[in-house]
């Protein structure tokens, strides 16, 4: 006999044994029952028995792999919400996730109280009724990705992940990243698994063009709008007709072309300069900066509601720095790449050397990197690139003390930031130093000592009005 059950029965698949403990353990805060798997073929073999009400499946397992199944549970019946794991997240298996109709899609490692209420929504979902999921044929995979964005980092995946969710959405994105973060092309990954991939994908760089352009530049113009408009000429809105307009560096578009853009976005129409008849267009704005737009809001720099319109969806791509598992893995696709487009050896990176460029600060994240590929590609004299093969810009210019001294890792960093500071002209070292020195020590103090003010001067070796006095001076709270 069956042991039947009221409470709604919840799948948990996964062939590691600890992802399913660590899961079911806490799975049983949730009113339902957790049946565990450690194959897709184990868990299909009990639907007869015991249907599920939602499943949480691994995406890479040893035989049925979690797209596959995740169609079969479909078949079975459409509405049942999968969510889907996977330790090997790309861009890829994001758009993929989403295009076979995951109810979620979750990166490892996960926060498990987030799971926890991801199951929770999926099951009271199919509860009350659910999205009716047609029996229609899946002949899109996702879309054909001419795009790679290169990460296997936590913050990256977060990334693929929202990009994989959006792909079939007509939806507006502000893309937030540095300088060199891959911005552009996020957004050209989005560009090209939309339904407008086929149709022009258009850039423009708001800060690259002379403020007086720019207008001329988005909207066109037309013949005698302006000296020197001896022709009419298209804007960059009218050649991105039916496709993606992306927009860089939104944040340093001019006040007045912001409430164009804005009419534009409205209404979906626009003049050119020196025209009178509206022009129509259809068009997706992708926008990107590394600006902080609500700061520049505050400021009156930026429009309000041309923000809100702009980001319905937020993109965080976030720095090399912030990602530094990233780094070897950057660096050997674009050494291949390298070699391979300029017709030369393909270089490989002494064990060393690799440490050490990923622990660098890469201010010019992946585009610095890239560079760096190129040169070496050209520069380096044998296969093998040693420490003594890098850009002088890069190499470490102090000959190491043998390392006889505590703190030697951040006094390679505090040399750096020094030669740098100096390089670019800047004086008053010692002092500028001394009270980043400072700061940091305290605070750190006050962190171990749980902002303990006496417990942190004792940390500190200063006595407490010591500490006082330079918490004043240094301006911390
Ligand atoms: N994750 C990644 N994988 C592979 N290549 C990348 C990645 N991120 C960026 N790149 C490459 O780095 C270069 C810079 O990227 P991109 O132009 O998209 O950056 P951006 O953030 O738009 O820069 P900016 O703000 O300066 O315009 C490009 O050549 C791009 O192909």
């Amino acid at each position: 006999m069956t042991h039947e059950t009221e409470q709604p029965i919840v799948w948990v698949v996964d062939d590691d044994a600890s992802i399913r403990w660590v899961l079911s353990e806490a799975l049983e805060s949730l009113p339902y029952e957790i049946r565990t798997f450690e194959s897709p073929e184990d868990a299909l073999a009990s639907w007869d028995k015991a249907p599920p009400r939602a499943v949480l499946t691994d995406m890479r397992m040893p035989g049925m792999d979690g797209l596959t199944f995740m169609e079969a549970l479909h078949e079975r019946r459409p509405e049942i919400p999968v969510i889907v794991m996977t330790a090997h997240a790309d861009l890829d298996t994001a758009v993929n996730a989403f295009a076979h109709e995951a109810f979620e899609y979750v990166p490892k490692p996960f926060e498990v109280d987030e799971v926890v209420a991801l199951v929770d929504r999926a099951v009271r979902k199919t509860l009350s009724g659910g999205r009716r999921r047609g029996t229609r044929k899946r002949t899109d995979e996702g879309g054909q990705l001419s795009v790679q964005i290169i990460g296997q980092a936590p913050a990256m995946q977060e990334v693929f992940r929202i990009i994989g969710r959006v792909s079939k959405l007509d939806v507006t994105v502000l893309i937030n990243g540095e300088t060199g973060t891959g911005k552009e092309l996020v957004a050209r990954a989005l560009h090209s698994l939309s339904p407008r991939a086929d149709k022009p994908f258009v850039a423009l760089n708001t800060a690259a063009i002379p403020r007086e352009l720019l207008e001329s530049e988005l909207f066109g113009h037309e013949k005698g709008a302006f000296t020197g408009a001896v022709a009419t000429r298209i804007g960059r809105f009218e050649q991105a007709h039916g496709g993606t307009l992306f927009l860089d560096e939104i944040g340093d578009m001019p006040v007045d072309l912001q409430t164009r853009l804005l009419r534009v976005l409205n209404d979906g129409t626009f003049f050119r300069v020196g025209g009178r008849d509206p022009i129509a267009v259809n068009v997706r704005i992708l926008a990107a900066t590394h600006q902080d737009m609500e700061e520049l809001v505050r400021q009156g720099r930026f429009r309000e509601d041309l923000l809100y319109r702009l980001n319905v969806i937020r993109i965080k791509v976030p720095p090399l720095r912030e990602r530094r598992e990233d780094i070897p893995l950057l660096l050997r696709h674009y050494l291949a790449e390298e070699a391979r487009k300029l017709g030369l050896e393909e270089k490989t990176l002494d064990p060393a050397v690799e440490r050490y460029l990923s622990q660098l600060p890469w201010p010019g994240n992946v585009r610095q990197l890239s560079s760096l590929c190129t040169w070496l590609t050209i520069m380096a004299p044998g296969k093998v690139v040693h420490e003594e093969d890098l850009p002088l810009e890069l190499r470490e210019t102090q000959v190491t003390t043998g390392g006889q001294e505590t703190g030697d890792d951040w006094s390679h960093a505090l040399r750096r930031w020094a030669a740098d500071y100096l390089a670019k002209g800047g004086n008053d070292l010692h002092g500028v130093a001394e009270q980043t020195l400072e700061k940091v020590l305290i605070q750190e103090a006050l962190k171990a000592s749980f902002y303990h003010k006496q417990k942190a001067a004792k940390r500190l070796g200063w006595g407490r009005n010591t500490l006082t006095r330079k918490l004043q001076q240094l301006g911390i709270e």
